[in-house]
Protein backbone atom coordinates (compact mmCIF):
# COMPACT_ATOMS: atom_id res chain seq x y z
CA UNK A 1 0.00 0.00 0.00
CA UNK A 2 2.12 3.08 -1.35
CA UNK A 3 0.94 6.35 0.85
CA UNK A 4 0.73 9.04 -1.64
CA UNK A 5 -2.87 10.24 -1.37
CA UNK A 6 -4.09 8.22 1.32
CA UNK A 7 -5.77 9.92 4.71
CA UNK A 8 -4.58 8.89 7.77
CA UNK A 9 -6.03 9.24 11.08
CA UNK A 10 -4.36 9.20 14.80
CA UNK A 11 -5.01 9.52 18.39
CA UNK A 12 -2.96 10.55 20.94
CA UNK A 13 -1.09 12.23 17.64
CA UNK A 14 0.63 14.93 19.85
CA UNK A 15 3.19 13.57 22.13
CA UNK A 16 4.91 10.32 22.30
CA UNK A 17 4.65 7.13 20.22
CA UNK A 18 1.71 9.42 18.44
CA UNK A 19 3.80 11.99 17.06
CA UNK A 20 6.04 9.58 15.51
CA UNK A 21 3.51 7.71 13.93
CA UNK A 22 2.10 10.98 12.20
CA UNK A 23 5.45 12.22 11.20
CA UNK A 24 6.68 9.06 9.65
CA UNK A 25 2.75 8.76 7.99
CA UNK A 26 3.58 12.05 6.48
CA UNK A 27 7.41 11.45 5.71
CA UNK A 28 5.91 8.54 3.57
CA UNK A 29 3.32 10.59 1.87
CA UNK A 30 0.05 10.27 3.79
CA UNK A 31 -2.36 13.03 4.93
CA UNK A 32 -2.47 12.87 8.55
CA UNK A 33 -5.53 14.28 10.91
CA UNK A 34 -4.14 14.39 14.61
CA UNK A 35 -6.46 13.86 17.39
CA UNK A 36 -5.92 14.71 20.69
CA UNK A 37 -6.25 16.47 24.32
CA UNK A 38 -3.79 18.34 23.98
CA UNK A 39 -4.50 21.33 21.77
CA UNK A 40 -1.15 23.36 22.54
CA UNK A 41 1.25 20.11 21.64
CA UNK A 42 -1.29 19.12 18.73
CA UNK A 43 -1.52 22.45 16.66
CA UNK A 44 2.43 23.18 16.84
CA UNK A 45 3.09 19.62 15.95
CA UNK A 46 0.50 20.06 12.68
CA UNK A 47 2.34 23.65 12.00
CA UNK A 48 5.80 21.91 11.64
CA UNK A 49 4.46 19.68 9.64
CA UNK A 50 2.97 21.53 7.12
CA UNK A 51 5.48 24.07 7.17
CA UNK A 52 7.79 20.84 6.44
CA UNK A 53 5.94 19.02 4.12
CA UNK A 54 3.05 21.26 2.44
CA UNK A 55 -0.02 23.41 4.04
CA UNK A 56 -2.51 20.59 3.48
CA UNK A 57 -0.89 17.81 4.81
CA UNK A 58 -1.85 17.38 8.28
CA UNK A 59 -4.81 18.87 10.21
CA UNK A 60 -5.08 18.80 14.41
CA UNK A 61 -8.68 18.16 15.25
CA UNK A 62 -9.06 18.46 19.06
CA UNK A 63 -10.58 15.34 20.38
CA UNK A 64 -10.85 12.54 23.45
CA UNK A 65 -11.22 9.62 22.24
CA UNK A 66 -13.63 8.92 25.40
CA UNK A 67 -16.40 11.52 23.09
CA UNK A 68 -18.44 9.41 21.00
CA UNK A 69 -19.61 12.78 19.50
CA UNK A 70 -16.20 14.22 19.36
CA UNK A 71 -15.28 11.20 17.55
CA UNK A 72 -17.99 11.12 15.41
CA UNK A 73 -17.13 15.50 14.39
CA UNK A 74 -13.61 14.39 14.02
CA UNK A 75 -14.26 11.49 11.25
CA UNK A 76 -17.14 14.06 9.54
CA UNK A 77 -14.30 16.81 9.46
CA UNK A 78 -11.80 14.39 7.82
CA UNK A 79 -14.01 13.81 5.34
CA UNK A 80 -14.98 17.48 4.51
CA UNK A 81 -11.35 18.55 4.67
CA UNK A 82 -9.73 15.48 2.78
CA UNK A 83 -12.45 13.39 1.67
CA UNK A 84 -12.51 10.27 3.84
CA UNK A 85 -10.04 8.00 5.64
CA UNK A 86 -7.81 5.08 4.66
CA UNK A 87 -5.31 4.40 7.75
CA UNK A 88 -6.43 4.60 11.44
CA UNK A 89 -4.33 4.23 14.35
CA UNK A 90 -5.78 3.95 17.83
CA UNK A 91 -2.96 5.03 19.95
CA UNK A 92 -4.06 7.17 22.33
CA UNK A 93 -3.35 5.77 25.86
CA UNK A 94 -2.58 6.29 29.62
CA UNK A 95 -0.83 4.80 32.88
CA UNK A 96 -2.80 5.34 35.78
CA UNK A 97 -3.66 2.04 38.32
CA UNK A 98 -5.38 4.67 40.77
CA UNK A 99 -7.83 5.74 38.50
CA UNK A 100 -8.12 2.43 36.84
CA UNK A 101 -11.69 2.90 35.30
CA UNK A 102 -10.31 5.61 33.01
CA UNK A 103 -7.58 3.24 32.54
CA UNK A 104 -9.98 0.88 30.78
CA UNK A 105 -11.59 3.74 29.20
CA UNK A 106 -9.13 5.27 27.14
CA UNK A 107 -7.20 2.07 26.43
CA UNK A 108 -9.99 -0.30 25.62
CA UNK A 109 -13.22 1.45 25.12
CA UNK A 110 -11.72 4.52 23.42
CA UNK A 111 -10.27 1.95 20.73
CA UNK A 112 -13.27 -0.17 20.37
CA UNK A 113 -15.42 2.95 20.03
CA UNK A 114 -13.60 5.00 17.55
CA UNK A 115 -13.26 1.75 15.36
CA UNK A 116 -16.52 1.35 15.39
CA UNK A 117 -17.37 4.88 14.27
CA UNK A 118 -14.29 4.92 11.99
CA UNK A 119 -16.12 1.59 9.70
CA UNK A 120 -18.68 3.43 9.05
CA UNK A 121 -16.64 5.81 6.77
CA UNK A 122 -13.67 2.77 5.78
CA UNK A 123 -16.06 -0.37 5.62
CA UNK A 124 -16.52 -1.08 1.80
CA UNK A 125 -19.90 -2.42 3.38
CA UNK A 126 -20.78 0.93 3.99
CA UNK A 127 -19.18 3.10 1.05
CA UNK A 128 -15.68 3.25 2.48
CA UNK A 129 -12.36 2.36 0.56
CA UNK A 130 -11.06 0.05 2.87
CA UNK A 131 -8.15 0.57 4.18
CA UNK A 132 -6.02 -0.40 7.59
CA UNK A 133 -6.24 -0.11 11.25
CA UNK A 134 -3.21 -0.35 13.38
CA UNK A 135 -3.68 -0.41 17.19
CA UNK A 136 -0.89 0.26 19.91
CA UNK A 137 -0.98 -2.46 22.56
CA UNK A 138 1.85 -3.37 24.43
CA UNK A 139 4.34 -6.72 25.26
CA UNK A 140 2.03 -6.05 28.18
CA UNK A 141 -0.84 -7.00 26.36
CA UNK A 142 1.55 -10.28 25.57
CA UNK A 143 2.67 -10.95 29.04
CA UNK A 144 1.71 -9.19 32.53
CA UNK A 145 3.43 -6.04 34.02
CA UNK A 146 2.91 -6.85 38.02
CA UNK A 147 2.69 -3.83 38.61
CA UNK A 148 -0.14 -2.47 36.38
CA UNK A 149 -2.67 -5.20 36.49
CA UNK A 150 -5.28 -3.34 35.16
CA UNK A 151 -3.08 -1.72 32.30
CA UNK A 152 -2.19 -5.45 31.38
CA UNK A 153 -5.82 -6.16 31.28
CA UNK A 154 -6.55 -3.49 28.74
CA UNK A 155 -4.00 -4.26 26.63
CA UNK A 156 -4.73 -7.98 25.95
CA UNK A 157 -8.16 -6.47 25.42
CA UNK A 158 -6.87 -4.37 22.45
CA UNK A 159 -5.07 -7.49 20.65
CA UNK A 160 -7.80 -9.65 20.96
CA UNK A 161 -10.14 -6.91 19.80
CA UNK A 162 -7.49 -6.82 17.29
CA UNK A 163 -7.46 -10.09 16.31
CA UNK A 164 -11.03 -10.36 16.12
CA UNK A 165 -12.20 -7.66 14.09
CA UNK A 166 -9.00 -9.02 11.45
CA UNK A 167 -11.12 -12.35 11.50
CA UNK A 168 -14.12 -10.50 11.29
CA UNK A 169 -13.01 -8.45 8.66
CA UNK A 170 -12.27 -11.15 6.49
CA UNK A 171 -15.19 -13.08 6.82
CA UNK A 172 -17.66 -10.42 6.02
CA UNK A 173 -16.06 -8.17 3.83
CA UNK A 174 -14.97 -4.78 5.05
CA UNK A 175 -11.48 -4.57 3.15
CA UNK A 176 -9.93 -3.56 6.19
CA UNK A 177 -6.66 -5.12 7.52
CA UNK A 178 -6.70 -5.22 11.95
CA UNK A 179 -3.35 -5.07 13.60
CA UNK A 180 -1.47 -4.16 16.72
CA UNK A 181 2.06 -3.18 17.85
CA UNK A 182 3.50 -4.22 21.00
CA UNK A 183 6.27 -2.45 22.13
CA UNK A 184 8.27 -2.51 24.72
CA UNK A 185 9.57 0.27 27.51
CA UNK A 186 9.48 3.52 25.54
CA UNK A 187 11.09 7.10 25.71
CA UNK A 188 7.65 8.95 26.11
CA UNK A 189 5.93 10.95 29.45
CA UNK A 190 3.86 7.94 29.90
CA UNK A 191 6.74 6.54 31.96
CA UNK A 192 7.47 9.58 34.13
CA UNK A 193 6.31 9.73 37.41
CA UNK A 194 6.02 6.31 37.31
CA UNK A 195 5.28 5.86 41.34
CA UNK A 196 1.95 7.84 41.40
CA UNK A 197 0.94 5.83 38.64
CA UNK A 198 1.10 2.59 40.05
CA UNK A 199 -1.75 3.24 43.11
CA UNK A 200 -1.45 -0.21 45.37
CA UNK A 201 1.20 -1.26 43.02
CA UNK A 202 3.61 1.41 44.10
CA UNK A 203 5.58 -1.25 45.89
CA UNK A 204 6.30 -2.65 42.96
CA UNK A 205 7.96 0.29 41.46
CA UNK A 206 11.63 -0.91 41.90
CA UNK A 207 10.61 -4.13 40.15
CA UNK A 208 9.50 -2.53 37.18
CA UNK A 209 12.34 -0.16 37.15
CA UNK A 210 14.74 -3.46 37.03
CA UNK A 211 12.66 -5.09 34.15
CA UNK A 212 13.39 -1.29 32.27
CA UNK A 213 16.46 -1.96 32.73
CA UNK A 214 16.48 -5.58 31.52
CA UNK A 215 14.46 -4.94 28.34
CA UNK A 216 15.65 -1.66 27.37
CA UNK A 217 14.20 1.48 25.71
CA UNK A 218 12.79 2.05 23.03
CA UNK A 219 12.92 5.53 21.04
CA UNK A 220 9.49 6.56 19.72
CA UNK A 221 10.99 6.29 15.75
CA UNK A 222 11.70 3.00 16.71
CA UNK A 223 8.14 2.27 17.51
CA UNK A 224 6.56 3.94 14.52
CA UNK A 225 8.64 2.01 11.91
CA UNK A 226 6.96 -1.36 12.51
CA UNK A 227 3.48 0.69 12.22
CA UNK A 228 4.84 1.73 8.95
CA UNK A 229 5.62 -2.05 8.07
CA UNK A 230 2.04 -2.97 8.96
CA UNK A 231 0.51 -0.32 7.19
CA UNK A 232 1.77 -1.06 3.55
CA UNK A 233 2.52 -4.61 3.97
CA UNK A 234 -0.86 -6.09 2.48
CA UNK A 235 0.04 -9.55 3.59
CA UNK A 236 -0.74 -8.24 7.22
CA UNK A 237 -3.76 -8.97 8.74
CA UNK A 238 -4.60 -9.69 12.40
CA UNK A 239 -1.18 -9.56 13.47
CA UNK A 240 0.78 -8.69 17.07
CA UNK A 241 4.05 -7.25 16.56
CA UNK A 242 6.22 -7.42 19.22
CA UNK A 243 8.68 -4.60 19.29
CA UNK A 244 12.09 -4.67 21.11
CA UNK A 245 15.26 -2.38 21.24
CA UNK A 246 17.37 -4.05 18.56
CA UNK A 247 14.50 -6.82 17.63
CA UNK A 248 11.20 -7.55 16.50
CA UNK A 249 9.02 -10.36 16.09
CA UNK A 250 5.45 -11.25 15.38
CA UNK A 251 3.56 -12.93 17.99
CA UNK A 252 2.72 -16.79 17.01
CA UNK A 253 -0.16 -17.61 18.87
CA UNK A 254 -1.49 -21.20 19.96
CA UNK A 255 -4.59 -22.61 17.61
CA UNK A 256 -7.52 -23.26 19.70
CA UNK A 257 -9.52 -25.47 17.02
CA UNK A 258 -13.33 -27.20 18.07
CA UNK A 259 -11.59 -30.38 17.29
CA UNK A 260 -9.45 -29.67 20.57
N1 LIG B 1 5.76 4.59 26.51
C1 LIG B 1 5.78 3.26 26.60
O1 LIG B 1 6.67 2.67 27.24
C2 LIG B 1 4.74 2.45 25.89
C3 LIG B 1 3.55 2.98 25.47
N2 LIG B 1 2.63 2.18 24.85
C4 LIG B 1 1.36 2.72 24.39
O2 LIG B 1 1.62 3.71 23.41
C5 LIG B 1 0.52 4.61 23.35
C6 LIG B 1 1.06 6.02 23.37
O3 LIG B 1 1.70 6.24 24.61
P1 LIG B 1 2.95 7.20 24.80
O4 LIG B 1 3.28 7.86 23.53
O5 LIG B 1 3.98 6.45 25.53
O6 LIG B 1 2.32 8.22 25.84
P2 LIG B 1 2.34 9.82 25.88
O7 LIG B 1 1.75 10.15 27.20
O8 LIG B 1 3.67 10.32 25.52
O9 LIG B 1 1.33 10.23 24.70
C7 LIG B 1 -0.02 9.92 24.75
C8 LIG B 1 -0.80 10.92 23.92
O10 LIG B 1 -2.17 10.54 23.99
C9 LIG B 1 -2.94 11.69 24.31
N3 LIG B 1 -4.15 11.29 25.01
C10 LIG B 1 -4.25 10.79 26.26
N4 LIG B 1 -5.54 10.59 26.58
C11 LIG B 1 -6.27 10.96 25.50
C12 LIG B 1 -7.65 10.99 25.21
N5 LIG B 1 -8.56 10.64 26.12
N6 LIG B 1 -8.05 11.40 24.01
C13 LIG B 1 -7.15 11.80 23.08
N7 LIG B 1 -5.84 11.82 23.30
C14 LIG B 1 -5.39 11.40 24.49
C15 LIG B 1 -2.02 12.55 25.15
O11 LIG B 1 -2.44 13.91 25.18
C16 LIG B 1 -0.69 12.35 24.45
O12 LIG B 1 -0.52 13.25 23.40
C17 LIG B 1 -0.38 4.26 24.53
O13 LIG B 1 -1.46 3.49 24.07
C18 LIG B 1 0.53 3.44 25.43
O14 LIG B 1 -0.19 2.55 26.23
C19 LIG B 1 2.86 0.86 24.61
C20 LIG B 1 4.02 0.29 25.01
C21 LIG B 1 5.06 1.03 25.68
C1 LIG C 1 5.37 0.47 33.88
C2 LIG C 1 4.32 0.71 32.86
C3 LIG C 1 4.81 0.70 31.46
C4 LIG C 1 3.74 1.02 30.50
C5 LIG C 1 4.24 1.04 29.11
C6 LIG C 1 4.27 -0.29 28.49
O1 LIG C 1 3.27 -0.71 27.93
C7 LIG C 1 5.51 -1.00 28.57
C8 LIG C 1 5.60 -2.35 28.44
C9 LIG C 1 6.90 -2.94 28.43
C10 LIG C 1 7.22 -4.24 28.65
C11 LIG C 1 6.35 -5.26 29.14
C12 LIG C 1 6.84 -6.48 29.36
C13 LIG C 1 6.08 -7.58 29.91
C14 LIG C 1 6.68 -8.71 30.23
C15 LIG C 1 5.95 -9.86 30.82
O2 LIG C 1 5.97 -10.91 29.90
C16 LIG C 1 6.49 -10.34 32.14
O3 LIG C 1 5.81 -11.50 32.43
C17 LIG C 1 7.96 -10.60 32.18
C18 LIG C 1 8.34 -11.21 33.54
C19 LIG C 1 9.02 -10.30 34.49
C20 LIG C 1 10.52 -10.31 34.40
O4 LIG C 1 11.11 -10.97 33.51
O5 LIG C 1 11.14 -9.67 35.23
Amino acid sequence: MALNGKIAVVTGAAMGIGKAITEILVQNGAKVVLLDVNETAGKALMETLNKQHGQDRTLFVSCNVESEQQIKAAFQKTVETFGGTDILCNNAGILNENEWEKTVSVNLLAVIRVTYLALEHMSKLTGGRGGVIVNTASLAGIGPLPSCPVYTATKHGVIGFTRALAAASTMSGYGIRFNAICPGFAQTDLLSNMNNKLGRFSHLADATTQMVEKLGILNVSEVAAPVLELVTDESKNGEAFMIFPKAKQYVTFPKVSSSG
